[in-house]
């Protein structure tokens, strides 16, 4: 909102692409001058693809969910500073449909009342009170830092339920369907009754056992192998 230096909206740029974030809604800037392409280093294409609106009702608009953030979360009850932290902010950034605006404030006077007013939420990154007010771009480090942390648990339980997903029924019937060929490739024991009984068993256990599915693939392979190499030798003798 409304930024006043070359050198932090640069600086916006290149966090921003630091954490995977690449849309910039510029309210009201000043125009932009080398000296703010030279500050976002390699996020050039950040400002390049700006898009830049003259006020604040048009760029809510452009969002589903408009998050206001400030250093002055008041000392006397304000309503529309009333904040939660980004760490909370971030968790629940992932509950929302849509699009979310998070709306930093100019160097000089931030956002007003007023302007926070219009916001769903606000969000203060907790810090000395003896110097509370950070600078623009670095807030921005923050707010956008805790978002891609969340977004980076999300995607590894997601990663890691698939490798540690439970194996279904027919995962574990392939497993015991296996083992009773292999029996019968073996002809062990000799007693066909109690090869099945022994099979019975195979599955209990296997049925027992809460086993994933990459732990049930791992035990295919030998067993086929065995297999194989069973059969090759009885046809090798022949
Ligand atoms: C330099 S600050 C503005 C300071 C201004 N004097 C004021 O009173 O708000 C520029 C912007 O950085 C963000 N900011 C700075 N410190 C913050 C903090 N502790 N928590 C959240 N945002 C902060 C806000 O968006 C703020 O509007």
């Amino acid at each position: 909102m409304e930024p006043e230096y070359q050198m932090n909206i640069g600086f916006v740029a290149r966090v921003m692409k630091n954490f995977g974030v690449r849309e910039l809604i510029l309210v009201n800037p000043p125009e932009l001058t080398g000296e703010a392409y030279k500050f976002a280093m390699h996020a050039k294409d950040v400002l390049e693809n700006a898009k830049i609106v003259t006020t604040l009702d048009e760029a809510l608009k452009m969002v589903d969910v408009a998050v206001g953030t400030t250093g002055v979360s008041g000392k006397v009850y304000l309503p529309e500073r009333t904040p939660i932290s980004p760490e909370e902010f971030a968790k629940r950034s992932f509950l929302y449909s849509g699009k979310i605006g998070i709306f930093f404030g100019r160097e000089s006077k931030g956002l007003s009342n007023d302007e926070l007013e219009k916001m769903d939420f606000t969000v203060t990154i907790p810090t000395s009170e003896e110097y509370p007010i950070m600078n623009l771009s670095h807030a921005v480090a923050v707010v956008l830092y805790e978002v891609y942390k969340q977004k980076i648990k999300a995607e590894t339980s997601t990663e890691e339920n698939r490798h540690l997903r439970k194996a279904t029924r027919e995962e574990k019937d392939i497993l015991v369907r296996y083992w009773s060929e292999l029996l019968e490739t073996l002809n062990y024991p000799k007693d066909p009754i109690r090869r099945k009984y022994y099979t019975i068993m195979f599955r209990r256990v296997i049925g027992r056992s809460f086993i994933y599915a990459r732990e049930i693939y791992s035990l295919y392979g030998p067993l086929r192998l065995a297999m194989e190499k069973i059969k090759r030798c009885e046809n090798d003798k022949h």
